[in-house]
C-alpha cells in the first residue's frame, strides 16, 4: 500500500497539520496520535457446509477524554487494523466538531458479507459481540453501523451483549431498528445531516441548488440518501455508482427509482435511460468523479481522491458523505485549485449525532418523533458548519484544517481539565 493510500498515515498527517496550526502541546500531540486502546480478536464461525473458518476483527478506542468511545463496526475484505485506527480517530474528531458527549472509536471485520449465508453473516456477528463485550457498554463505548452493516446487525449486537449482561441493554449500541430501541431518523442521519451542512456551504459560495448538478458515488445508506436528498434540494442527480459500476443521465435520476433498481438486481447498472460511465468498475468510479458537475459527494470508500485526480475535479464543491475520501496531498492541490471541501467530519456527522439522540432515548426510555430529530440535528449540523467556517475565516486554512483545529482543540482541552492520572 503506497503511504498516501494507508488511512492511519493520512490521518497522523491531518492531526500534524492541525497541531502545526495550533501549536499545540507536543505531549498532548502525542496522546492524540495513539489509539488508547487496540483489540484484535479472532472470530471462528461455524459455516453452513459444517467446516470452521477463522476472521479477524478490531475495536480500537481511540479517545475518550470527552465522553464515551463512539463509532460504527465495518464489515469489508480489505479492512485491516490501519484502516479501523484512523477510522477512530476521526471518530473523536467528528463527535468534537459536532460537540456531542462522546470520544472516538470504530470496528471492523476482514470479510466479505456477500459471500456468507444470512445465518453464517449472523453467527459471526455474535462472535464478534462476544468478542468485543468485555470492553463495550453504555458508559464504555458504543458500537453502530458503518459500510455492509445495518440495523440488523445492531440487533443481534444487542442481543448478544444483553444475554452477557442478563438484561436488555438498549443503550449499548446505535443504529438499532425502531422495535428495539431505536431513533426515528437514525438511518437517513447521515445523509440528512450532510444536506443541512450543504444548504450551509452553497449559501457561503452563493450556489443556487436549482442550478446545480450532483454525482453521488456510492448508493449504500450515505450515498443513496444523499442523492435523494440533494434532488429534494433541487439539483440535477445526473450520476451514481456502486461498487459494481457507475451509471450517468444528464437529464437527472431518481434515485427512488434507482435504489428499486438496485433492490431488485444487486446494482445501479443497468438502470433503465442511464449510460454505464465503463464496463469496469473502478474506472467507472474513477469517471464519476471527473465529471463536469458542480457538487460531488464521494460517499464509499477512502482514498478516491488523490494527487492523481485532484487537478481533474470539475465540481466547486466536495461534500464528503465517505470518511477519509481525500487524501492530504488532493486537499493542498483542490484548496489551491479553490475547490471548496466539506470534511467528513462535519459533512456526515449527522450520523453519529442521531445516534448521540438514540442513546439518549433509550437511557429514558422516552422517544421523540422524526420532526424533533430533524430540529435537532439541523441545528446541531448548522451550528458545527458554523463553527468550522468561522475557524476557516480566522485562521486562514481549509475547511477540513479548520475541522481538525476545532476538534483538536476541544479535545486537548478536556485533556488539559481532566489531567493525567495517576
Ligand atoms: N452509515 C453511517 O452511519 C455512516 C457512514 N459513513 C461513511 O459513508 C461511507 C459509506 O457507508 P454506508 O453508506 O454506511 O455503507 P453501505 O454499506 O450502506 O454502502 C456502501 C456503498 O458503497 C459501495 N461501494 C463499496 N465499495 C465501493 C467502491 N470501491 N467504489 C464505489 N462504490 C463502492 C457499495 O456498493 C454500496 O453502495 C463509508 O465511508 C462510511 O464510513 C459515515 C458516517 C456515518
Ligand atoms: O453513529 C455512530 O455512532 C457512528 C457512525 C460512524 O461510524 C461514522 O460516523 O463514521
Amino acid at each position: 500500500m503506497a503511504e498516501e493510500l494507508n488511512p492511519w498515515e493520512n490521518a497522523l498527517k491531518q492531526l500534524d497539520k492541525a497541531a502545526k496550526v495550533l501549536k499545540l502541546d507536543p505531549g498532548i500531540h502525542q496522546i492524540l496520535a495513539t489509539p488508547k486502546r487496540v483489540l484484535e480478536v479472532q472470530l471462528p464461525v461455524k459455516m453452513d457446509d459444517g467446516s470452521i473458518k477463522v476472521f479477524m476483527g478490531w475495536r480500537v478506542q481511540h479517545n475518550d477524554a470527552r465522553g464515551p468511545f463512539k463509532g460504527g463496526i465495518r464489515y469489508h475484505p480489505n479492512t485491516n487494523v490501519d484502516e479501523v485506527k484512523a477510522l477512530a480517530m476521526w471518530m473523536t474528531w467528528k463527535t468534537a466538531v459536532v460537540d456531542v458527549p462522546f470520544g472516538g472509536g470504530k470496528g471492523g471485520v476482514r470479510v466479505d458479507p456477500k459471500a456468507l449465508s444470512p445465518g453464517e453473516l449472523e453467527r459471526l456477528t455474535r462472535r464478534y459481540a462476544y468478542a468485543i463485550a468485555p470492553i463495550i457498554g453504555v458508559d464504555i463505548d458504543i458500537p453502530a453501523p458503518d459500510v455492509y452493516t445495518n440495523p440488523q446487525t445492531m440487533a443481534w449486537i444487542t442481543d448478544t451483549y444483553s444475554a452477557i449482561k442478563g438484561y436488555f441493554e438498549p443503550g449499548v449500541i446505535t443504529g438499532k431498528p425502531l422495535e428495539i430501541g431505536g431513533s426515528e431518523g437514525r438511518n437517513e442521519a447521515t445523509a440528512r445531516g450532510l444536506q443541512y451542512v450543504t444548504e450551509e456551504a452553497l449559501k457561503v459560495l452563493n450556489m443556487d441548488p436549482k442550478k446545480a448538478k450532483v454525482a453521488v458515488q456510492g448508493y449504500g445508506n450515505a450515498g443513496y440518501f444523499s442523492a435523494k436528498f440533494m434532488k429534494e434540494l433541487g439539483m440535477k442527480v445526473v450520476a451514481v455508482s456502486d461498487s459494481k459500476g457507475a451509471i450517468y443521465n444528464p437529464d437527472g435520476l431518481d434515485p427512488d427509482k434507482v435504489l428499486e433498481h438496485k433492490e431488485k438486481t444487486g446494482s445501479v447498472v443497468g438502470f433503465p435511460g442511464a449510460t454505464s460511465l465503463d464496463n469496469d468498475p473502478q474506472r467507472a468510479n474513477e469517471k464519476l468523479l471527473e465529471l463536469d458537475v458542480d457538487v460531488l459527494i464521494p460517499a464509499a470508500v477512502e482514498n478516491v481522491i488523490t494527487d492523481k485526480n485532484a487537478d481533474k475535479i470539475k465540481a466547486k464543491l466536495v461534500v464528503e458523505a465517505a470518511n477519509g475520501p481525500t487524501t492530504p496531498e488532493a486537499d493542498s492541490i483542490l484548496y489551491e485549485r479553490g475547490v471548496v471541501v466539506a470534511p467528513d467530519i462535519l459533512a456526515n456527522a449527522g450520523g453519529v449525532t442521531v445516534s448521540y439522540f438514540e442513546w439518549v432515548q433509550a437511557r429514558t426510555r422516552e422517544f421523540w418523533d422524526i420532526d424533533t430529530v430533524r430540529m435537532k440535528l439541523r441545528a446541531k449540523m448548522t451550528k458545527a458548519f458554523r463553527d468550522v467556517y468561522e475557524m476557516h475565516k480566522e485562521l486562514k486554512v481549509d475547511m477540513r484544517t479548520a475541522a481538525l483545529c476545532l476538534a483538536v482543540k476541544r479535545v486537548a482541552k478536556a485533556i488539559e481539565l481532566r489531567g493525567i492520572w495517576p
